[in-house]
């Protein structure tokens, strides 16, 4: 279904501008008329991460007149593998500062506005307000539904888009028009189960093709060209290099743009996508452990005068990065399966860690319900031992 353009054109484009946008302006669709609507626009870009650095650049670069940027963090080396709009001499400055000077270095024309928070319930309304499109690039479910929840409320469209590992998707939600985020995605899948980009790794080329793909979404919706991917989900697989099409359904019963919606407010979105199972927490109660108590306990198991085993919980790969000494691995999935159970010393206390302490406590549920009573897991995980006790030990 085409659409007719998101922005009025603006009164005129300079000379300079005519020569920048030469190659746009000799496409029949774009001409004047649609590079005149990019320079009105106004886009809002949610994270300057891996899907916001190439959706940024190409956003300046197509001639997008107001670029607004959420994003509340600093660059950190590990981003650098796929967040091209940051660069080395980045490292530890404001992500939102960085993506502005590439930007700027990109297209001096773009008008970039910084808001250096984290996007909120209390800030959401009045900074979605300010435009026409929003592009959301951010990695974790809490913020996807209130970004889905803030545009229905508003009426506004935005263009989602994920990714992880070797796999991408993309879709445009306009709940006035088509489904919303919810309509695909009713409920957050449960805690622990989705891993994160953080957790599984992602392709940084992965972050180019999926961003790029959000660009030509929020390009063609703001000019009114082509049939935007409203009601399709467009998956990508980079293995296979294939991009493929699932449609998408307006639901109906959907919670909040369906026929009797039960959210008709903003809700506490970090409750709903629950950072952790409720087993879990109840198990992690009183069974946490520091990571300056695990080194404490580590120097008096050296002594002899305390015995436990620690296990390290994370995947293969990941206990190829960096490990506590003294841990031995076994993958959370066996413990779900139960194969781990019998491979476990009935003698000595159990102390899990993983990587920040989300699948330790799940671990950490299943063997408490198996009868080990007195096992601990490590709050914060091997984050928090590489940044507190071993900083030599490469982070990820
Ligand atoms: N609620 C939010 N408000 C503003 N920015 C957000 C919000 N949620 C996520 N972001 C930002 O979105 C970006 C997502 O980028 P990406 O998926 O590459 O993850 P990352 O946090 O940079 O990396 P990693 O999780 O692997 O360490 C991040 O820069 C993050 O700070």
């Amino acid at each position: 279904m085409s659409l007719p353009p998101l922005v009025e054109p603006a009164a005129e484009l300079t000379i300079d501008e005519v020569r920048r946008y030469s190659r746009h302006l000799i496409i029949p669709e774009v001409g004047m008329a649609g590079q005149k609507r990019l320079k009105n626009a106004k886009v809002l870009v949610i994270g300057a991460g891996g899907l916001g650095s190439p959706a940024l650049l190409y956003l300046a670069a197509a001639g997008v007149g107001t670029l607004g940027i959420v994003e509340f963090d600093t660059v950190d080396e590990s981003n650098l593998q796929r967040q091209i709009i940051h660069g080395q001499s980045d490292v530890g400055k404001s992500k939102a500062q960085s993506a502005r000077d590439s930007i700027l270095e990109t297209n001096p024309n773009t008008n970039v506005v910084l808001h250096e928070v984290r996007l909120d319930n209390d800030n959401v309304f009045e900074i979605f307000e300010q435009y026409d499109l929003i592009v959301d690039g951010t990695d974790n479910f809490a913020t996807r539904y209130l970004v889905n929840d803030a545009a229905v409320l508003l009426g506004k469209p935005y263009v989602w888009g994920s990714i992880f590992r070797f796999d991408g998707q993309v879709s445009v939600f306009w709940a006035e028009h088509g489904p919303c985020y919810r309509c695909l995605y009713p409920e957050p899948p449960p805690p622990g189960m989705v891993p994160s980009c953080a957790e599984g790794g992602v392709l940084g080329v992965l972050c180019a093709s999926v961003g790029a793909a959000q660009v030509t979404e929020a390009i063609k919706l703001l000019t009114g060209i082509g049939d935007p991917s409203l009601g399709r989900l467009n998956i990508y697989e980079a293995l296979d290099l294939n991009w493929r099409a699932l449609k998408v359904r307006k639901d109906p019963n959907c919670a909040i743009c369906g026929e009797n919606p039960t959210v008709t407010e903003l809700i506490d979105y970090e409750s709903f996508c629950g950072a952790i199972t409720e087993e879990a927490a109840d198990a992690a109660v009183g069974s946490t452990i520091s990571v300056k108590q695990l080194s404490e306990w580590i120097k008096l198991k050296d002594n002899g005068e305390k015995d436990f085993q620690l296990i390290d919980v994370r995947e293969p790969n990941e206990y190829e990065i960096n490990r506590i000494p003294g841990s031995v691995l076994i993958p959370k999935a066996d413990f779900q399966t139960g194969v781990a159970l019998e491979k476990l010393p009935q003698d000595k206390q159990l102390v899990f860690h993983c990587k920040s302490g989300v699948r330790s406590a799940e671990v950490l549920a299943i063997v408490k319900g198996a009868g080990f009573s007195d096992a601990v897991h490590v709050g914060g995980g091997v984050v928090a031992w590489v940044d507190q006790i071993d900083p030599s030990q490469p982070a990820y």
